[in-house]
């Protein structure tokens, strides 16, 4: 094993390839990507990540990301395969992070602990700071590892199974592209091409069975998109009719000449949010926000404006579901970059019945838009016809130097620091520690003075806006936030409960939640020395929780919000310089003066 980690070393440092390449690694590797796609929907906008381990054919464990801040894909594989781990090989479709997580450990010290003789790697890590980290760590202890685009040819018979780890995080790559999230133009039309019939009625165009797929692909997207006109016709729900993860349903309207009850501005169900042109219809933006409505205004309401927004609100991928007047100037102004297309066996006719896409203003037929990558699937009755208008961009080819530049904005997203200001939001970013969902668990005690353990600062602080009020279902979303799997499980609980049930929420609710984030925040810092002394070390620079819609805890958009979790973080980092000799230790009493 030494001999062979010397031998593997010497190789990885001359980047000789090493012909381990079996026969069963395409397949193995495919799977990784497909059970990375269990994560989608689930962990964004974090990479969707799968591993399995395996020994020749036989896979011994397998594990998938299931959401921000739970145990890694790695760490479930690892664990499963337990003594069948020795000598055997892991695949991956995206390089693991660095970081390590208190509750669960490290992703790459798994895989280094587990007596691995190889990594197969997909795709390199798109953020610049995390790409390459992991690989040199594995190379450096021993470990062959191979890297699609580098030891493993594109072209060759690894081409499906790369291409499938590019897919399942395309919104991610699009997103460091682009500076726009990764969108999807979808439609339902028949045979003759008509979304509807002349008379506008389109329920429905596509079998129950498309309309399935249609549910699902909404479930792994953070925002679906309509315009006026959809509204008016069809009054849809933009829901996916399950359980999971619900897309904030947007929709686009310059006159704002909406119905005044209209299914979607039910957002008990799911959040909705206006798009509109600056000052229109003010009474009715008012009648909007009295429902619990978004209004967002816009000095000119485009699809690319609509676009750039979306990116700084963090959305990863949209589901463009408009009808053929919104999609034209979607797809003329660059922001689609995949088509699906139902299509239904069926003729209804009409000359003023409308098509997906309206004016293109493209006058011969050599300047059409040609689809990549096209896929057909039979849905059903239905043909499901899907599409590339712009290829996936490509961030293995590391010396390519616009992928650089892609890579670079997508580093851009999150971690622009320029002192003395540090950003924070996500966990696997520089200072994702401080975030609110990163793995630390915390003890504190109950109303009773019984110590309990939380997962993280999110599950402790969404669990209290139910705690102590007398009601048995009160306890129960207590119980199921507390028991939930991970941090953004527990937030989408805790947000959707007391927004279903604001009955449920404790009636000092308003005034008691920075007292809990602040007793929650101690616990966190007061039980971890290194993260202590990570929050020390940023003495002198501003903290600043870079949540895009977030305008209490974050800064917002434009940094509009009011912070106060940065804050928080600063005040209690002020009384962790100002312990003795400026430096607190693990025994500093700092939940002790709490209020
Ligand atoms: N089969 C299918 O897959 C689908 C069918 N349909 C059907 O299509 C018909 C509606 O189609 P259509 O009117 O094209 O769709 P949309 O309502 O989806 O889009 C048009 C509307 O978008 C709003 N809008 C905002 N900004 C812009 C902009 N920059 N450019 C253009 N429009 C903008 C306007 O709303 P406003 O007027 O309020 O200002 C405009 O009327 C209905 O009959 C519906 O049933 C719709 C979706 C899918
Ligand atoms: N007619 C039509 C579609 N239309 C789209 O679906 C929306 C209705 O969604 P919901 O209210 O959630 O059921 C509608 O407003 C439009 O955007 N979609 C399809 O897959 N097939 C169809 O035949």
């Amino acid at each position: 094993m030494q001999v062979q980690g010397v031998f593997m070393r010497a190789c990885a440092a001359a980047r000789v390839p090493i012909t381990c390449i079996s026969e069963e690694d395409p397949q193995h590797l495919l799977r990784a990507a497909e059970l990375a796609g269990a994560s989608a929907g689930k962990s964004a906008p974090h990479p969707n990540v799968g591993c399995v381990i395996a020994q020749g054919i036989q896979v011994v464990g397998e594990g998938f990301l299931y959401g921000q801040g739970t145990r890694s894909a790695e760490i479930q594989a690892v664990s499963r395969a337990g003594e069948f781990s020795k000598g055997a090989t892991a695949y991956l479709n995206l390089e693991p992070e660095v970081y390590h997580s208190q509750a669960y450990g490290s992703a790459v010290h798994a895989l280094k602990e587990a007596g691995l003789a190889r990594v197969v790697v997909g795709l390199r890590h798109p953020l610049q700071h995390l790409r390459g980290r992991a690989i040199d760590t594995l190379r450096s202890s021993g470990i062959c590892v191979e890297v699609g685009g580098e030891e493993l040819n594109t072209e060759g018979i690894f081409k499906e199974a790369l291409r499938a780890c590019q897919v399942v995080n395309a919104p991610l790559l699009y997103r460091a592209a682009y500076k726009i999230p990764f969108s999807i133009l979808k439609f339902a039309m028949t045979l003759d091409g008509k979304i509807a019939s002349s008379t506008g009625h389109a329920a429905w165009v596509s079998s129950e069975l498309s309309r399935e797929r249609v549910f699902s692909t909404r479930a792994v997207s953070d925002a679906v998109i309509v315009g006026g006109n959809t509204v008016r016709r069809d009054n849809p729900r933009l829901t996916t009719r399950h359980r999971g993860h619900l897309p904030v349903r947007i929709v686009m309207s310059r006159c704002l000449r909406l119905p005044e009850n209209a299914n979607l501005w039910d957002v008990s169900i799911a959040q909705t949010i206006v798009m509109t042109q600056r000052g229109v219809r003010k009474d009715f933006q008012t009648l909007l926000a009295s429902r619990g409505v978004e209004v967002v205004e816009f000095d000119f309401l485009t699809p690319r404006a609509v676009m750039e927004y979306c990116y700084h609100r963090g959305f990863l991928s949209v589901l463009w579901e408009c009808g053929g007047m919104l999609s034209a100037p979607a797809i003329s102004s660059g922001v689609i970059h995949k088509v699906m297309a139902f299509v239904a066996p069926k003729i209804i006719g009409g000359s003023a019945a409308p098509s997906p896409v309206g004016e293109l203003g493209m006058v011969e037929m050599n300047q059409a838009l040609k689809l990549s990558d096209v896929t057909f699937e039979q849905i059903g009755p239905d043909m499901l016809i899907s599409g590339y208008v712009h290829p996936i961009p490509n961030v293995n080819q590391s010396v390519s130097p616009a992928v650089e530049a892609a890579t670079s904005l997508l580093d851009n997203l999150s971690s622009s620091k320029q002192p003395p200001v540090i950003s924070f939001y996500k966990t696997w970013d520089p200072y994702g520690e401080f975030s609110n969902f990163f793995p630390h668990a915390i003890s504190l005690s109950d109303r009773n003075g019984k110590v309990l353990v939380w997962k993280s600062v999110e599950q402790y602080y969404q669990a209290q806006k139910f705690e102590g009020v007398e009601d048995p279902l009160a306890e129960a979303c207590v119980r199921n936030i507390k028991e939930a799997e991970g941090p953004e499980e527990a937030a989408q609980l805790g947000r959707s409960l007391a927004r279903q049930r604001p009955d449920l929420v404790r009636p000092d609710w308003e005034s008691a939640k920075v007292i809990v984030m602040e007793k929650a925040l101690c616990a966190k810092f007061s039980s971890d020395p290194e993260l202590q002394m990570l929050l020390k070390s940023t003495d002198g620079a501003v903290l600043i929780e870079a949540s895009p819609h977030d305008l209490f805890w974050g800064a917002g958009r434009n940094g509009a919000g009011q912070n106060n979790l940065g804050c928080l973080l600063m005040k209690l980092r002020s009384r962790l310089l100002s312990g003795p000799n400026g430096s607190a230790s693990r025994s500093t009493p700092l939940t002790a003066s709490l209020p």
